[in-house]
């Protein structure tokens, strides 16, 4: 199925400092090394797929590898980022794209994914924000299966949940040529999604159509807790945009060495302050 990992030097384990799991590497590695490489879960662009080109991986259609399994068949049938916008109105956003094709997944190929998505971690979504969309998400099931969801709300807030904090975007450039007709996709990777975050990572994420290669951006020992920039690089120096940006889109506060150091000097700074204000009031 189009979910495989390609090639992996990453393991899982249980993560010393960031979250509850982590990646470290088999065998170290020096800079520019290939450790990992894999094929999407599932893929979403709000924009629309260009004709002759996979809904999935969004190649070329005679350059794509993608299975012809039930779950890609019907997707080459429907044109889903329609179907959602004209039944989610406002609420058509990359989350809600992929919430949909997770269930449709788990629909038609529930043995390849089921296992996938089981043990990825999650955040709890707000119930207000999920009966909003519900509605309408559903709308959109029957008219591609065919028959009612058997999702209740809770099955779709767990499974939004995982797909909010595991999700990745890039842009895709389906003419090749970079320029403002590239599509904004959102991904989740099954393996990827252990990988946790640093604002001075080891690793570095690239995409190659949709498939993710995550590339050593210097020695990393074995052992070594193997991390990438969720964000991409951005905000590089405004270290608490970046938290909050964190805490907004992945629901955590960051635990990275740059993050308690910068916390660190907060305290000991802003103490430091009061301590000589308290000093002149009682000179
Ligand atoms: C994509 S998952 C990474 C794998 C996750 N640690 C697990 O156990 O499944 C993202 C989640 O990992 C945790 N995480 C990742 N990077 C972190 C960091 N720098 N500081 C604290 N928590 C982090 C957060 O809970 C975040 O929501």
């Amino acid at each position: 199925m189009s979910s495989s990992v390609m090639k992996t030097l990453l393991k899982v384990v249980p993560s010393k400092t960031l979250g509850y799991r982590g990646c470290t590497v088999a065998e170290s590695v020096v800079k520019g090394v290939v450790l990992h490489n894999e094929l999407p879960l599932v893929t979403h662009t709000t924009g629309v797929v260009p004709a002759g080109h996979c809904p999935h991986c969004f190649y070329k259609q005679t350059s794509c590898l993608c299975q012809p399994t039930d779950y890609i068949q019907t997707l080459k049938k429907h044109s889903l980022p329609t179907l959602l916008q004209n039944n989610l109105l406002g609420h058509h956003t990359r989350l809600e794209g992929l919430t949909l094709k997770i269930l449709l997944q788990l629909t038609l190929d529930p043995s390849s994914y089921i296992p996938s998505y089981q043990s990825l971690c999650y955040t709890k979504i707000p119930e207000e924000y999920v009966k909003d969309v519900v509605e309408g998400m559903n709308k959109v099931y029957v008219s591609v299966c065919g028959k009612h969801p058997k999702f209740v709300e809770e099955n779709i807030m767990m499974v939004m949940g995982r797909c909010r904090l595991n999700q990745i975007g890039f842009d895709f450039a389906h003419d090749g040529d970079g320029d403002d007709n590239d599509m904004d996709v959102g991904a989740v990777y099954d393996k990827l999604s252990y990988v946790n975050h640093s604002c001075a990572p080891n690793a570095e994420v690239e995409f190659k159509g949709a498939e993710v290669v995550l590339k050593s951006l210097k020695e990393i020992e074995v052992d070594e807790e193997v991390t990438f920039d969720y964000l991409g690089g951005r905000f590089g120096t405004e270290g608490r945009k970046r938290r909050q940006l964190l805490e907004e889109m992945w629901g955590f506060k960051c635990k990275c060495e740059v993050c308690k150091r910068a916390k660190g000097r907060g305290k000991g700074g802003f103490g430091g302050r009061r301590k000589m204000l308290q000093l002149k009031k009682f000179k």
